[in-house]
């Protein structure tokens, strides 16, 4: 994998996230190049992780074998329409990392017969804790798919869909769910400095209990919702708090906010494909 020049065309937040997690993984600097149109944030690109940076899509297409599209949806077609030439001269593979937009789409703004996977990362990538759906269509080989596996799982897990339409199921959970896990602290925290915390001591027992009960989660075997009950003492405080959130409905709107997601990146694609 380490052999493969990489291009980041649009290397703003989430490029530059999965670009932290590569170089953290010991991908070679010089082997990756992000682009973007200003100049100062791609010195600080430079400065940080010793990359190359450059503004010339075209010329940065011609001379990497993978090319990363990161721009956002709305901005997808206008960069598809500058470098298609050159894609279908140097035939890249093509990592869309954009919300919505259908690989055939892509590949038919490409000018048809390029091998285009299609994938949903998240931020949390910097940190090598990312999580990335992928759905390759039919012109990517098997060393292609292996490769570009192998480049998100180096900063996180990487899981393959069969059916692309599970995409914007991901991206309703895994996309956009960094935010949800914020949007929580935010709220933790908020809740804390109401029964009487100081907004850092709300804010460091917050971070912490949220770090705390991911790592539970993660690095044992057991359930959440059995690590939940042995938190939860019969008729102690936690229960208290449990229903209050049931009370509410909280499963049926992170049903309905996932939902929203997914709904959102469906009529994305439908908006821009005109
Ligand atoms: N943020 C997230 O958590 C996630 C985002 N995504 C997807 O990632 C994509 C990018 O999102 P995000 O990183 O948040 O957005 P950003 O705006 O942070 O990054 C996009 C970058 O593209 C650059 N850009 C725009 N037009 C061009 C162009 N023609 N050539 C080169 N660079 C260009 C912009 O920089 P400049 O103005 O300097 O050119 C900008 O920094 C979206 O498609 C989104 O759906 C997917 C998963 C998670
Ligand atoms: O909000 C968005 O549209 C992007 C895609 C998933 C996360 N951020």
């Amino acid at each position: 994998m380490q052999n493969a020049t990489l291009a980041f065309l649009g290397a703003g937040n989430m490029c530059g996230s999965i670009i932290g997690g590569l170089i953290a993984e010991g991908y070679p600097p010089e082997q990756i190049t992000a682009t973007r149109r200003s100049e100062a944030p791609l010195k600080e690109m430079q400065a940080q992780w010793d990359i190359q940076v450059s503004s010339d899509n075209i010329a940065t297409v011609a001379s990497h074998d993978v090319i990363i599209l990161g721009v956002k949806p709305q901005m997808m077609k206008e960069l598809c329409d500058q470098i298609r030439d050159q894609v279908q001269a140097s035939k890249p593979l093509i990592i869309s990392v954009a919300a919505g937009l259908t690989a055939e789409t892509l590949e038919r703004w490409l000018g048809g017969d390029v091998a285009v996977i299609r994938t949903m990362p998240n931020t949390p990538s910097l940190l090598r804790c990312g999580a990335t759906g992928l759905f390759a269509n039919n012109k990517v080989s098997e060393s292609q798919k292996a490769l570009a596996e192998s480049m998100m799982q180096a900063t996180g897990i990487a899981l393959w869909v069969d059916k692309e339409e599970l995409m914007e199921a991901v991206t309703g959970v895994s996309g956009s769910g960094p935010a949800y896990f914020f949007l929580m602290m935010e709220a933790m925290q908020q809740a804390g400095e109401s029964v009487g915390l100081t907004p850092e001591v709300a804010r460091q027992l917050t971070l912490q209990t949220a770090l705390g009960a991911a790592r539970m989660a993660t690095e044992s075997d057991v359930e959440p919702a059995e690590l939940r009950r042995r938190v939860t003492s019969p008729g102690g405080t936690t229960e208290q708090a449990i229903r209050t959130f049931n009370e509410g409905g909280l499963t049926e709107l992170f049903e309905k906010a996932v939902k929203a997601s997914a709904n959102r990146g469906k009529e994305l694609a439908e908006l821009l494909d005109q």
